[in-house]
């Protein structure tokens, strides 16, 4: 692995705070409190002792974000050192994991003369040009991976430090990247150099839906883990450069086992639950080469801070920027 980077405005920008429904710019107390008094307002948070929460908040996020390469390698070697594993075949990303289906469509990707036509052929459902479904992993692994890593996933780890990064890698260069290749190409479909992978939860009492966004990913994988649940549909807008009134919503509801493929600047967002637990694995693939031209969380060139692992998958490739200016738009224009 090369090295990756963040953006600096990885310290200061999209700290999300749910009661206000606003993913926030964040460099100090007095600027927060400037900038959004109108929100805070609307909100009720009318006093100083009603915005500490919020502050509060603020501050522990920005702790978490910067100690989050050390604790990162921390939790990863505690868990390497301490967990027995029962199932070392789970690790490694197998073709018997995958539906007869998805291989098809992979295979056909991988083809010389594929088209996007023929891919369309391929795919379970496919709504306009926006989002694409298929199926990808089979109930055995999900059953594997619930059985053995229900117990980290609680603790909200990603899939990297629980031991899944080769399996991640695997399933992002052998097969979605055949895929993206095709279907999204001025996302740098087909460079996809980097990811972060976790498994999202929601359940009535804990997280019960997920606000508009977009990722920060060029393209998306998001594969549903379970079916024990009402609600929790999947909405997506449009692009994220389209404002929200020009926007007409559509609606997806999840299906086990099936993934869903879309662009990362592809806005969504997820209804409430209603009953039962619902789980899902995302995983946000990036393209060095178009996000080294734009930071799609700040909107400008990258500003390089050092991290380790993959970080926000930015790298310091100099000459691969030069070359991909004459041939790729970014992500967000499209
Ligand atoms: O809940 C879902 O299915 C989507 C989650 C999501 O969009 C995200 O984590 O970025
Ligand atoms: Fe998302």
């Amino acid at each position: 692995m090369g090295d990756f980077y963040v953006c600096s405005c990885f310290y200061t920008h999209n700290f999300y705070i749910k009661e206000l429904g606003l993913h926030a710019i964040y460099i100090s107390n007095e600027q927060f409190l400037n900038q959004y008094s109108k929100v805070l307002k609307q909100h009720g948070y009318s006093t100083a002792e009603r915005t500490q929460s919020i502050l509060s908040q603020l501050e522990n996020e920005l702790q978490r974000r910067e100690n989050l390469g050390p604790a990162f390698l921390h939790r990863k070697a505690v868990i390497r050192e301490k967990y027995k594993m029962l199932h070392p075949e789970i690790f490694q990303l197998k073709t018997e994991f995958l539906q007869p289906e998805f291989l098809n469509l992979v295979n056909y990707c991988k083809e010389s003369d594929a088209t996007v036509d023929g891919v369309m052929l391929y795919l379970e459902e496919t709504q306009g040009y926006i989002y694409i479904t298929f199926f990808s992993f089979g109930p055995l692994y999900i059953f594997m991976l619930f059985g053995i890593y229900g117990h980290f996933l609680f603790l909200q780890l990603s899939m990297d430090e629980i031991g899944f990064n080769d399996f991640i890698t695997t399933l992002r260069v052998e097969y979605m990247q055949h895929i993206a290749r095709l279907l999204f190409p001025e996302c740098g479909g087909g460079n996809l150099d980097s990811h972060k992978a976790f498994i999202v939860k929601y359940k009535v009492g804990e997280d019960l839906d997920l606000g508009y966004h977009y990722d920060n990913a060029e393209v998306t994988l998001n594969v549903s883990l379970t079916d024990s649940y009402q609600g929790g549909s999947l909405y997506f807008g449009d692009m994220r450069t389209v404002p929200l009134p020009d926007t007409e919503c559509s609606e997806y509801n999840h299906v086990y086992g099936v993934g869903v493929l879309h662009r990362g600047q592809h806005m969504h967002g997820a209804l409430p639950i209603y009953s039962g637990l619902r789980y899902n694995l995302i995983t946000w693939m990036r393209s060095s080469k178009i996000r080294n031209q734009l930071c799609p969380m700040c909107n400008n060139k990258p500003d390089l801070v050092k991290t380790v692992g993959y970080g926000d998958g930015f790298t310091s490739d100099v000459q691969q920027t030069a070359d991909v200016q004459q041939t790729a738009d970014v992500c967000s224009l499209t």
